[in-house]
């Protein structure tokens, strides 16, 4: 199986993505990090932790990370993820005690317990986390098989008309991540937003008929409903998952090697991931972005994992 460490900012579509790393056969779920993004540290690390008791995630390690971004002011989407950062169904409390060790120690540690070149990163919020940990432990960087993360748009922005969220709340920090020499897969808004959760898609879940799968539907049902109003998008599309299926089954997505690197000084392009498609790619670009979904691929393989989670007490 491949071993990741999910740096997430629940989010429904974090939440998501959790469910499909715990399910999901292919994956080894290390540790699980939390960073500020869609909502203040304490609200996503709360939301965290209640996506893993509602999966029974027992044995893995939750820890929180950075309250703010490295240099800018905290920014968050409460006008699509709501007040708590994941509105819409009840929550559980939570019996899952947090790691007492910071995020950014967790991963670190984590990455140098584990064989050179066999964990993979998959941030799904800011980048403020990754950054820290390759500042603190350079050596990660090429202990780390790759980094697999949702972020940027080659040719899409939403939090700007060029700049995605995840990037913009901290530029430094993702331009420190792009710019280390690991592989870097940007699953971006050109690829997400083919992941959209259309009827279909919400009755297949939905066919699951377990608590998990129940929980999924009513995080779909207010993010439909806050994408639909703040975004205008008929169907909300479910980001993160998309990154956490490309480490399952690479040929999920297409994907294309080109140099990225993001936009630290522009007026109207702060927070840019700006690709470069020009052949040919250098020899030694080590960045790649994702083009092309198969949904239906991808589509069953969350509603596989929430068939495999089954009914938790
Ligand atoms: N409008 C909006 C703002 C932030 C997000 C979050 N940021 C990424 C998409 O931009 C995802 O990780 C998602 O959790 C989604 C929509
Ligand atoms: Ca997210």
């Amino acid at each position: 199986p491949r071993k990741i460490i999910l740096d997430c900012d629940p989010g429904h579509d974090d939440a998501v993505a959790l469910l499909l790393a715990h399910g999901n056969p292919n994956i080894e779920l290390l540790a699980v990090t939390t960073v500020v993004g869609n909502q203040t540290l304490e609200k996503v690390t709360k939301n965290a932790l209640a996506v893993g008791t509602i999966a029974g995630m027992t044995g893995v390690p939750f820890a929180a990370g950075c309250d703010r971004p490295l240099v800018r002011t905290i920014e968050t989407a409460p006008d699509i993820h709501g007040e708590s950062g994941m509105d819409g169904p009840a929550q559980p409390e939570s019996a899952i005690e947090l790691d007492p060790r910071h995020a950014v120690d967790l991963i670190i540690d984590t990455v140098m317990a584990h064989e050179p070149g066999t964990v993979t990163l998959v941030p799904t919020g800011g980048l403020t986390n990754i950054a820290m940990a390759a500042r603190k432990e350079p050596r990660i960087v090429e202990r780390v098989k790759e980094v697999v993360l949702m972020g940027g748009g080659y040719h899409v922005g939403n939090w700007s008309a060029v700049a995605e969220f995840n990037i913009i709340i901290d530029p430094e920090a993702a331009h420190i991540v792009f710019n280390e020499k690991w592989p870097v897969v940007m699953v971006g808004l050109d690829l997400t937003h083919q992941a959209l959760a259309t009827p279909d898609v919400v009755a297949q879940i939905e066919s699951v008929g377990t608590g998990p799968a129940r929980f999924v539907r009513e995080l779909m049902d207010f993010f439909a409903q806050t994408y639909k109003d703040a975004q205008g998008f008929d169907y909300p599309p479910v980001h993160d998952p998309c990154a956490v299926a490309y480490v399952i089954d690479p040929t999920v997505m297409t994907t294309r090697r080109v140099p990225v690197n993001i936009e630290l000084q522009g007026m109207h392009t702060l927070g840019m991931t700006v690709a470069d498609f020009r052949a040919p790619a250098p020899a030694d670009c080590h960045t790649s972005v994702a083009v092309e979904l198969d949904r239906e691929k991808f589509w069953n393989l969350v509603t596989d994992a929430l068939v495999r989670i089954g009914e938790v007490a």
